[in-house]
């Protein structure tokens, strides 16, 4: 199967210090791969070298065997790459169904019609709707994102990550600051809506990260001790020692 993301002797210094050393990192084509670690390992710096909101001081990152290190932001999203971040990042003032439909009309290709009536566009307005279902927040379409909970505004941050059609999907932290049950039903939302696209992920929650995996990469120090299913890491004596301790056990 052929590489979807793939990070080639990657480094990343901030001044004199080497955060990120040397990574080599390859995430197959659909394949859902978790990125772990402790605190200040260096997994969101990854995805911002990753997603182009930062450039290696040396190496390289291909998406689909091209390289886009180097690029910015925005031509990679073009290119089929779409992320979140750590902090919810939705239009606080704009309903839910704006934030979604704002999302598809950039990737329609309706970027710049602010002049048209955007609500007469039928694939842009079945997308929104599909969308709105997916996340399970049909009943919510027309309440301001600020006023959603938390964990709603979660999901309609991860709706807006998939709503330009991207196929390769980065998630960081979705499940953070979430209950038990909210984080069980965000899965459920992440699996059904990164269905046969490729999605890396940067999960605090174990229970998460193993439930949700093909594939686990372990990041200590800026760098990968070990990748593999979650058996092989789960079984890694390395990855036990410096990080997963008994957590797993
Ligand atoms: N722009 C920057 N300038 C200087 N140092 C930075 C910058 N961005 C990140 N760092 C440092 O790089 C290291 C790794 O940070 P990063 O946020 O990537 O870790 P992380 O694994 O995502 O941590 P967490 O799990 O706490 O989110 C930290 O020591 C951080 O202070």
């Amino acid at each position: 199967m052929s590489a979807a993301i793939e990070l080639r002797g990657v480094e990343k210094s901030f001044g004199n210090v080497a955060i990120i050393r040397n990574i080599n990192l390859t995430v197959a084509q659909g394949e859902r791969h978790a990125l772990i670690g402790p605190n200040g390992a260096g997994k969101s710096t990854t995805f911002n070298l990753i997603s182009g909101y930062t450039a290696p001081t040396s190496g390289s990152v291909l998406l689909r065997d091209e390289v886009i290190s180097g690029l910015p932001p925005y031509q990679i999203n073009r290119r089929g790459l779409s992320r979140s971040f750590q902090v919810t990042n939705v239009f606080a003032n704009m309903s839910v169904w704006e934030n979604l439909r704002c999302a598809v009309l950039w990737s329609t290709g309706h970027r710049y019609a602010f002049w048209k009536n955007v609500d007469n566009l039928p694939e842009v307005r079945e997308r929104t709707a599909q969308i709105l279902a997916d996340i399970d927040l049909t009943a919510r379409r027309d309440v301001p994102a600020g006023l959603l909970t938390y964990a709603e505004q979660r999901a309609l941050e991860i709706g807006i990550t998939v709503a330009g059609g991207a196929d390769v999907i980065l998630l960081d932290e979705p499940t953070a600051g979430m209950s038990h049950a909210e984080t069980e039903r965000a899965v459920t939302l992440i699996r059904r809506l990164t269905k046969g696209r490729t999605l890396l992920i940067v999960e605090h929650d174990m229970s998460v990260v193993f439930g949700l995996a093909d594939r686990i990469s372990v990041l200590v120090y800026g760098q990968i001790i070990a990748s593999g299913t979650p058996e092989e890491i789960r079984g890694n004596p390395k990855v036990r020692e410096a990080y997963l301790g008994e957590e797993v056990a």
